[in-house]
């Protein structure tokens, strides 16, 4: 596993690159593979404004397009009061690539952190699980 102070570092400096002329508020993401491999993501926006890509959803989103299936951490960052909040949106992307125990740390600037779990951000979600019976 990695050193979880350099994951939240990691997604710290993620938000660098985050595309924001809209909101003025980046955030960061680093997505950890079961092979040890990080996936950084920040948010991306748009003049049409609902088409905004979050930072989460950007990691999950380049791990998944260069064949990646198997995650086992992520941290999300923001200069929120508390810890950041996913989305709606969000939470149900991560829920369709990570385990529902795999752990998430939602974390803010000044060091305060939620440790919390994909099913946590999500209760009854509906995933790949569901749609089974149909194959
Ligand atoms: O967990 C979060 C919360 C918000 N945002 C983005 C969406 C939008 O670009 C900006 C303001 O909502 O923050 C994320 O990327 N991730
Ligand atoms: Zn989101």
């Amino acid at each position: 596993m990695m050193k979880i102070e350099k994951l939240v570092e990691q997604a710290i400096v993620a938000r660098e690159n985050a595309y924001v002329p809209y909101s003025n508020f980046p955030v960061g993401a680093a997505l950890v593979t079961e092979n040890d491999t990080v996936y950084l993501g920040c948010n991306i926006e748009n003049a049409s404004y609902g088409l905004a890509n979050c930072a989460e959803r950007t990691a999950i989103f380049k791990a998944v397009s260069e064949g990646e299936r198997q995650f086992k951490y992520l941290v999300v960052s923001g200069d929120t009061e508390g810890p950041i909040s996913p989305c709606g949106a969000c939470r149900q992307v991560i829920a369709e690539f990570c385990a529902p125990d795999m752990p998430v740390r939602l974390v803010n600037l000044k060091g305060a952190y939620q440790e919390t779990t994909v099913s946590e951000l999500l209760p009854g979600a509906f995933t790949p699980e569901d749609l089974k019976k149909y194959d």
